[in-house]
């Protein structure tokens, strides 16, 4: 009895402290004078997130609540307080002109226990910096241009396998095709395996993409509350990838690394610049003066961040944009136009100079990332107070702040109509009546994406090829418009990308 007694009364202080907890974590904005939604003990603003809802639907609802209260306002993640901008100049101050306040994301991070995770995308300030300005370089035009070679060499197989897998009805789930030619572009380019995954080889390449970005189920949760408690997950010892991912990916890498040095093998490509900066220090064209070496576990990292950045974003993007030209068949007929105008005197080959001639394929590229932005928010975290200009509001050091892109990128006040697919949105004319910060898929500023030049390429590689073989329609699975699969962080439909291929 005693000890029931016992029990339950450590359960009783246990549950309130947490309470007590939320409680006082909860006043945080009451107490600023920020505006903000009040939060429900224990998910505090997100209900329904990952379940009913996906995180883009929640930062949508709550944007939309939220900006006629404030610039910037307040919302909580569970327990944790947000600053969500909802103003494109602070936008613009928070990730350009102020940027040495914001540099962090305030990521999870565990170099000891997951050195994969101690990648460009999570280090913070001066490890960061140094990083930075070490791989910029392998991004560079000229460098794009000599990777290109490796994504249009799988032209042909990214053809190849729509032929062989379409069914009797003509139809096929399109994202499962370009996770595996973005998935066999950026292996090949990162780690420098050619994994071919589109002729059936390597599959366990695929069950491992899936596994990372929790396709097989709800993992949003999970992800935010590692995103939440990064130093409490650090303590449970919390993995971001399972000991099976880590594995496979650390040995693949080590093993074309060791490889290519044991034959003094040079190849224009990202892991290439990898062994560079790991034996010599420094990269053709770099700007820094630091010849500090990385070590193999950086250099696993950011070939891993490479493989997770590059893949799924890409792969996101030509399956959106399939699916839009398919529900709109005078807009793909205009792109098919411009690919056989500008492919007229290569043969019909896509050069890297006949794509960047296509001006109509990159606006409809814009427009698929502007409704369906693979990178939907952006995540800082605050190194100093800061003032927010033109208010009375001072951003407290230490805390998060979110911009959920998407949400700009829906607002009516820069996009008329916003929910319809319209490429001429982004003619140079309409471009110059908006405000620049009305549009970042690929964020913006110091710290934005370091591969989209790569990622576009890639996108508008693979769209244009398909387009040039194939007329698109929709299935009759596909439900339009769009709704978000609530139960993966990605941003996939409900019904997935089904669409017909008929062969031109
Ligand atoms: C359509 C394709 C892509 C989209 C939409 C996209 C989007 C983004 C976004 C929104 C960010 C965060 C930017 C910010 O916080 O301001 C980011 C960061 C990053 N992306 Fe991409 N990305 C794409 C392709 C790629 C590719 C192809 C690579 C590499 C091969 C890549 C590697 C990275 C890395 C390493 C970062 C972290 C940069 C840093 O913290 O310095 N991304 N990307």
């Amino acid at each position: 009895m005693g000890v029931l007694i016992i029990f339950g009364s450590i359960v009783a202080i246990f549950i309130t402290s947490i309470y007590v907890y939320f409680r006082w974590k909860y006043s945080f904005f009451e107490k600023e004078g920020v505006p903000h939604l009040k939060p429900k003990f224990p998910l505090g603003n997100i209900q329904g997130m990952g379940q009913e809802y996906h995180m883009i639907d929640v930062l949508i609802q709550m944007y939309e609540k939220l900006k006629m209260k404030g610039s910037v306002v307040g919302i909580y993640n569970l327990a944790e307080p947000i600053y969500l901008i909802t103003d494109v100049d602070v936008v613009k101050d928070v990730l350009v002109k102020d940027f040495n306040s914001f540099v962090n994301r305030g990521s999870y991070i565990n170099e000891k226990d997951e050195p994969l995770t101690a990648s460009l995308l999570n280090v913070e300030d001066d490890r960061w910096r140094f990083l930075r300005n070490k791989l910029s370089p392998a991004f560079s035009s000229g460098k794009i241009k000599s990777m290109y070679f490796t994504v249009s060499s799988l032209g042909n197989n990214l053809i190849g396998a729509i032929e062989r897998e379409i069914n009797d009805k003509k139809s096929l789930e399109v994202k499962n095709i370009m996770i595996r030619f973005t998935v066999d572009v950026v292996s090949s380019v990162s780690f420098g395996m050619e994994s071919n995954t589109l002729n059936g080889e390597h599959p366990e390449m695929i069950q491992h993409f899936r596994e990372i970005f929790g396709i097989e189920g709800s993992n949003t949760l999970y992800f935010l509350m590692l995103f939440c408690f990064p130093d409490l997950s650090k303590f449970l010892k919390l993995k971001f990838f399972s000991k099976r991912v880590t594995e496979y990916f650390s040995n693949v890498i080590s093993a074309n690394i060791k490889s290519r040095e044991d034959r003094n093998e040079s190849r224009n490509d990202l892991l290439n610049m990898l062994i560079e900066l790991k034996n010599k220090g420094s990269i053709e064209g770099e700007f820094s003066t630091e010849t500090k070496k990385l070590t193999l576990n950086e250099c696993l990292a950011q070939a891993f961040i490479f493989f997770f950045g590059g893949s799924d974003t890409s792969s996101t993007t030509i399956s959106y944009a399939l699916t839009e030209l398919a529900y709109n068949p005078d807009i793909q007929e205009k792109v098919r136009q411009e690919i056989l105008d500008k492919t007229k005197d290569t043969n019909g080959e896509i050069t890297y100079e006949a794509l960047q001639e296509m001006t109509y394929l990159g606006q409809v590229v814009d427009e698929t990332l502007r409704m369906y932005t693979p990178g939907f928010a952006i995540f800082r975290k605050a190194s100093e107070d800061y003032k927010v200009s033109n208010s009375n509001i001072i951003i407290r050091k230490g805390v998060k702040v979110w911009i959920p892109t998407l949400a700009f990128h829906y607002d009516e006040k820069f996009w008329k109509n916003s929910t319809k697919f319209d490429p001429n949105r982004f003619t140079q004319e309409e471009i110059d009546k908006r405000p620049k910060f009305s549009f970042f898929p690929f964020g913006e500023g110091p710290r934005n994406c370091i591969g989209m030049r790569f990622g576009l390429v890639n996108a508008k590689y693979g769209v244009a090829m398909i387009i040039k073989n194939f007329k698109l329609t929709p299935d009759a699975r596909m439900k339009y418009p769009l709704k978000f699969n609530p139960k993966t962080i990605l941003m996939e439909p409900e019904t997935g990308f089904w669409l017909k291929f008929d062969k031109i």
